[in-house]
């Protein structure tokens, strides 16, 4: 008998982070993710995650706005279709709705997951299979403050957790910037890699006094210095520079991975699942990338376990992963809403090796945090 998806379930839950999570773009309290489940007449059953930053401060879809899209838009074309055939699916939702990359992700995330429960094999092995058990992950220090970032380091160093940090900048002047930066590279010297994240908040001439100075204090990668568009810039800031510039909101997916690649406007891109339309096309960014002798990192849009997981799967198929991953999210969340959490270990982040994602719903933890969850009292263990 055929299989058919008989319910496609989303939800919002807030998390709280563990400190605030300063961006040039946005102050992070708390994470929304948007779940997506869908149930299939077999007995199988995925669930993904579209997760963005700061509501609509980051990227052009918010949490809200994804739950409606997906109730409202996805749902009637999902319901009833077939779940042995994700690409099938998913080329027709792709006709049917422009754009909604974050929503297609999570849905595309769901529709493997079931396929690997249904087949028995994970995720990684569905995108063409991992070559790689581990994922070296970097940790953001963004508490806005340089000695709280300091001793979070030193914190992540001695708990073998992290050795290469990302720092928030351009909030500030590039000078203050750049003094902050230097700062703490040189409390972690060659203990630790350190890189920075301006999330586009400098223009061009900033950018080039900035990344000289930064070049100047011992920093390994500078992340998104312009404006997503400014594909001229970002070229002329690679070439000018050793120390390599990478493409992060720049790239929403294979279309613009190919036109970065081909105008020599990166010399690392970071690859997220969400940014690029699902985890298929984080893939075929990273085939571009590959192509073109562009290096490649594996970027998060600070999802939860589920976003995350799906991505360890996806960057696990990647031939070279030469600035590593940040696959840190869920450690920037109070609560754990998996059944078991994932394994973070020696700086590095374990590919789940389970069916699927690999990874179980705490479900009375979702019922508890999803934001329509009518709350009589504080959560308190099974
Ligand atoms: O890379 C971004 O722009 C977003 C995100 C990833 C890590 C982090 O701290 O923020
Ligand atoms: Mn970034």
């Amino acid at each position: 008998m055929a299989i058919t998806i008989d319910a496609f379930e989303t939800c919002l839950v807030d998390l709280p982070t563990i400190r605030p999570h300063v961006l040039s773009v946005a102050t992070m309290r708390q994470q929304t993710m948007v779940l997506v489940t869908v149930r299939c007449s077999d007995g199988t059953t995925g669930v993904g995650e579209a997760t963005t930053i700061g509501g609509l401060s980051y990227g052009e879809e918010s949490p809200e706005g994804m739950k409606l899209a997906l109730d409202t838009y996805f749902a009637p074309l999902v319901l009833g279709a077939d779940p042995t055939r994700p690409a099938e699916l998913m080329d027709r939702l792709n006709r049917a709705i422009a754009g909604n990359r974050f929503s297609k992700c999570a849905v595309e995330t769901a529709l493997l997951d079931a396929m690997g429960q249904r087949v028995g094999l994970p995720m990684s092995e569905l995108l063409g299979g991992r070559r790689r058990e581990s994922l070296p992950v970097a940790w953001t220090l963004a508490s806005g403050d340089t000695a709280k970032d300091i001793d979070e380091a030193e914190r992540m160093l001695a708990e073998r957790r992290h050795n290469i940090f990302k720092l928030k900048i351009g909030k500030r002047s590039v000078a203050d910037d750049v003094a902050h930066v230097a700062a703490i590279k040189r409390a972690l010297g060659d203990r630790a890699s350190v890189r920075v994240d301006v999330n586009r908040a400098w223009d061009e001439a900033s950018a080039t006094r900035g990344v000289a100075m930064l070049e100047a204090a011992g920093c390994d990668l500078v992340e998104q210095p312009v404006d997503a568009h400014l594909r001229g810039a970002m070229a002329r800031l690679s070439q000018r520079f050793t120390i390599p510039i990478m493409a992060d909101e720049s790239l929403t997916g294979p279309a613009s991975a190919f036109d970065f690649a081909a105008g020599a406007a990166a010399d690392v891109f970071a690859v997220k699942i969400a940014q690029s339309g699902g985890p298929k096309a984080a893939c075929a960014v990273a085939a571009i990338a590959e192509a073109a002798g562009v290096a490649l990192y594996g970027g998060t849009m600070l999802e939860g376990p589920v976003g995350t997981a799906a991505s360890a799967h996806a960057f696990s198929t990647f031939a070279h992963l030469s600035f590593q991953t940040e696959l840190f999210g869920p450690l920037l969340l109070t609560e754990e809403i998996l059944e078991e959490p994932l394994a973070y270990a020696d700086f590095g982040l374990k590919v789940p090796d389970g069916p699927g994602l690999g990874v179980r719903l705490d479900a009375d933890k979702v019922a508890f945090f999803r934001r329509d969850a009518v709350r009589k009292t504080h959560y308190a263990g099974a």
